[in-house]
C-alpha cells in the first residue's frame, strides 16, 4: 500500500469512528428525551381530558419503533389540544376573577370602617384588571378571606351592639356614624316610623338611616306616581317659604322641610304610593355578566358602525372593525374595538373638519370665478366707453364731411342728393351702433343674471352650513344623558356672565352639587339605575331654575350651578332650595323609599378674582360638606 493510500485509510477509520460515537450520544440524547417527555407528559396530566389523551398517546408513540410518523400526526392534535385547553383556563380564570370582584364589590358595599374599606378598594383595584395567572389566585383569595372575617367581625360588633332591622345591622344609623352619614338603601317600613314623623322630628328625621313611613313621605311632598316627575309638594313649600323671605336673608330652610314632618299622620306605604313602575322607581336590574350583554354590545356596536356615514377613506378601516365586532368579541377585545372606534369618530371629526375646509376652497374658487366674471363685464363696459367715443368720432366725420360737401355744392339739387346720402350713412353708423349696443347691453345683462344667481346660490349654501355648524355647535354644548348643557357650555356662559358682572357690578356665585354616596346606588341598584337617578335629579334641577340661573353637568355625579344677580344670601338660599330637591325625589326601589341626598359647596365672586379660583372655593366648601355628614350646604 502507497504512503497515500495509507493516510487516507487512516482517515476513513477515524471518521468512521467519529461517526459511531456520535450516533452514540445520539441515542443517548434520544433515550434522555423520551425519559423527559414521558415525565412530562405523566406530570401534565389531569389538567384537560384532551390533552391527557394526545399525552397518553405521545407516551405510546414514544416507546414504539415507528416514533417520527406517530409524532408528525400526534403533534398538530397536541397543539390544538393545548390551545382549546389554553383558552378554557383563561375563560376559568375570568369567570374567577369577575366572582372574586363581585364579593369584593359586595363587601364594599357595606358600611365598614375606613381600615377595612381602604384595602377593600386597593384589592378591589387589583382585580380590575383580571387575573392572569392561577399562581396569582392564592395570595388574592388570602387577602379577600382576611378582609372578609374583619368585614364581618365588624359588622358583628354592631349587631352585638343591639341594633333593630336588618339594613339598619347593614348599613349603620347616624348615631353610630360619626359622619353622620345618609346611606342610600332602601328604608324599611317600621312601626316606630310613625311615631318618628308625628314628635316633631329633628332633621336627621328625614335622614335615610331612619324608617321612613308613606305618612312622612307624603308629608315632606312627594309626589303621586302617576304624576309627572315635576313639583313634589316639599319644593313647593320650599319656594312659598323662599319667597316670603327677604332676598338677603338667608333662611334655615331647614326648617321649612321639617315642618310637615311634624304634623304628617299615618298615610299608605309608599308602595302603595308608587307602586313598582312610578317615575322614582329604581329598576330592578340585576347587573348581567358580560356574556350576556355581549350580544346586545356586538348588535349596537355594528348598528352604530352601518349607520355612520363615512369618508371613503375611513370605510375600510371600519369595515375591518366590523368583522370584528361580527365575530364576536369577548370582554377583553371589547376594550381594543372601543378604543378603534374613539379613532375612527375622532378622525371623522377631524374630517368634518376637512369637509368644512374643502368648502371653503370651493367656496374660494367660486369667488375668484366671481371676480372673472366681474373683469369680463367691465371689459365690456369698457368695450361699451370705446363704442361710444367710436360713434362720436364718427359722426363728426360725417358732418365734417357734411360741412365739406355743402361747401362743395353747385347748386340746390346736388345739395340735396349730397346731404341725402351723407344723411343716410349717418343714420347707418347710428343704427349700426345701436345694434351692437343692444348685443353688448343683452350679453353684459346675461352675465349680471348669472352672477346674481351664483351670489344667491353661495349665500344659500353658507346659510346651511352656517345652521348645521350652529346645530353641531348646539350638540356638542350637551350633555347626552341628561340633557343639561355640559361641561363646555358651562365655560361660555361663566365666561359671559363674569364679563357682564365686572362690566355691571352686582353679585354672581357659583355652586358645586356632588351627589352623596352615588358609588352606592351604582353598587346596590346596577348602573341603569344609578342613570336614572342623574336624569331624574338633572330634570328636578332645572325645574328649580329662575331668571339667569344656570346649571350644568360637571362630569359623574357632580353639577354646577352659576348664580348671577343673586346675592349670598339668595345664593345660599337657591343651593339650600336644591338640596332639598334632591332629598325629596321620592325615589323606590321594590316600594321601598331610597332617599338620595346631595352635599353643596357655594362661592360668591370677589372682586378681580378668576372663575377657576371661585370653583376652587366652591370645592373645598363641598368637600367640607362631605367632611360634616354630607346633605349639607357649605360656603366657600
Ligand atoms: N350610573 C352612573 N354612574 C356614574 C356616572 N358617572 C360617574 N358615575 C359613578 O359615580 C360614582 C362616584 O363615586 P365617588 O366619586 O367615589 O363618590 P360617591 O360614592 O358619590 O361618594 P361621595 O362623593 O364621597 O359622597 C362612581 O362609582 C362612578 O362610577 C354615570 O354617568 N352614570
Amino acid at each position: 500500500m502507497t504512503e497515500d493510500a495509507e493516510r487516507w485509510k487512516e482517515k476513513y477509520l477515524k471518521s468512521i469512528e467519529q461517526q459511531e460515537k456520535l450516533e452514540r450520544r445520539w441515542d443517548a440524547r434520544l433515550d434522555l428525551l423520551r425519559r423527559g417527555l414521558v415525565r412530562s407528559t405523566l406530570a401534565a396530566e389531569g389538567s384537560d381530558k384532551v390533552v391527557d389523551a394526545c399525552m397518553k398517546e405521545m407516551r405510546e408513540v414514544i416507546r414504539s419503533d415507528n416514533m417520527d410518523a406517530g409524532l408528525a400526526g400526534l403533534i398538530p392534535r397536541l397543539e390544538k389540544a393545548v390551545l382549546d385547553s389554553e383558552q378554557r383556563r383563561e375563560t376559568r380564570m375570568n369567570q374567577v376573577s369577575d366572582a372574586l370582584a363581585a364579593l369584593v364589590g359586595q363587601l364594599q358595599g357595606l358600611p365598614l370602617p375606613s381600615d377595612i374599606s381602604r384595602p377593600l378598594k386597593k384589592l378591589a383595584k387589583k382585580l380590575d384588571g383580571g387575573v392572569a395567572q392561577s399562581r396569582d389566585l392564592p395570595p388574592l383569595l388570602g387577602e379577600l378571606s382576611g378582609l372578609q372575617g374583619l368585614a364581618l367581625s365588624a359588622l358583628g360588633k354592631q349587631a352585638d351592639e343591639a341594633r333593630p332591622g336588618f339594613l339598619q345591622r347593614l348599613f349603620g344609623s347616624r348615631e353610630d356614624d360619626p359622619q353622620g352619614e345618609p346611606v342610600p338603601m332602601p328604608v324599611a317600613e317600621a312601626p316606630q316610623a310613625v311615631q318618628a314623623s308625628t314628635e316633631a322630628p329633628q332633621r336627621d328625621d328625614v335622614d335615610a338611616l331612619q324608617p321612613l313611613s308613606a305618612s312622612a313621605a307624603e308629608a315632606i311632598g312627594l309626589p303621586e306616581p302617576d304624576l309627572e316627575v315635576s313639583g313634589p309638594a316639599l319644593i313647593e313649600t320650599i319656594e312659598t317659604s323662599a319667597a316670603q323671605l327677604p332676598q338677603d336673608d338667608a333662611p334655615d330652610l331647614g326648617a321649612d322641610v321639617r315642618e310637615p314632618l311634624a304634623e304628617a299622620q299615618p298615610a299608605p306605604t309608599l308602595e302603595e304610593t308608587f307602586g313598582e313602575d312610578g317615575p322614582y322607581a329604581l329598576p330592578y336590574a340585576v347587573e348581567p355578566p358580560y356574556s350576556q350583554v355581549a350580544a346586545h354590545i356586538e348588535k349596537t356596536l355594528i348598528g352604530l358602525l352601518d349607520d355612520l356615514s363615512l369618508p371613503e377613506r375611513h370605510k375600510a378601516q371600519a369595515l375591518e372593525m366590523r368583522e370584528r365586532v361580527a365575530r364576536g368579541l369577548n370582554w377583553y377585545e371589547l376594550i381594543p374595538v372601543l378604543d378603534d372606534l374613539a379613532v375612527l369618530m375622532l378622525a371623522i371629526t377631524d374630517s368634518g373638519q376637512h369637509e368644512f375646509e374643502t368648502y371653503l376652497q370651493q367656496l374660494n374658487e367660486r369667488l375668484e370665478g366671481f371676480q372673472s366674471h366681474l373683469h369680463e363685464a367691465s371689459a365690456g363696459h369698457a368695450d361699451n366707453s370705446f363704442a361710444a367715443r367710436e360713434l362720436d368720432t364718427q359722426l363728426r366725420e360725417h358732418v365734417d364731411g357734411l360741412q365739406t360737401s355743402v361747401q362743395g355744392a353747385a347748386d340746390v339739387d346736388s345739395l340735396k342728393h349730397i346731404l341725402e346720402n351723407r344723411l343716410e350713412g349717418l343714420l347707418v353708423t347710428m343704427d349700426e351702433h345701436k345694434h351692437e349696443r343692444d348685443r353688448r347691453e343683452q350679453e353684459l345683462a346675461g352675465r349680471l343674471q348669472g352672477l346674481s344667481e351664483r351670489v344667491a346660490n353661495m349665500e344659500h349654501e353658507a346659510l346651511g352650513y352656517r345652521e348645521h355648524l350652529e346645530e353641531q355647535r348646539q350638540k356638542a354644548l350637551l350633555d347626552p344623558l341628561t340633557g343639561l348643557p355640559n361641561r363646555a357650555a358651562w365655560s361660555e356662559r361663566v365666561e359671559r356672565e363674569m364679563v357682564e358682572w365686572q362690566e355691571n357690578g352686582g353679585h354672581l356665585a357659583m355652586a358645586i352639587l356632588d351627589l352623596d354616596h352615588f358609588k352606592r346606588i351604582n353598587d346596590s341598584y346596577g348602573h341603569l339605575a344609578g342613570d336614572k337617578v342623574l336624569k331624574i335629579v338633572a330634570d328636578q334641577l332645572r325645574k328649580r331654575l329662575q331668571g339667569r340661573d344656570f346649571i350644568a353637568r360637571f362630569g359623574g355625579e357632580e353639577f354646577v350651578l352659576l348664580l348671577p344677580q343673586r346675592s349670598p344670601a339668595a345664593a345660599a338660599q337657591v343651593a339650600e332650595v336644591m338640596r332639598a330637591t334632591v332629598e325629596a325625589c321620592p325615589f323606590h326601589f321594590k316600594g321601598e323609599r331610597v332617599v338620595i341626598t346631595t352635599s353643596i359647596g357655594l362661592a360668591a365672586f370677589r372682586s378681580g378674582e378668576r372663575a377657576d379660583q371661585v370653583l376652587k372655593r366652591a370645592d373645598a366648601a363641598l368637600y367640607r360638606a362631605k367632611e360634616q355628614g354630607r346633605n349639607l350646604v357649605e360656603q366657600g
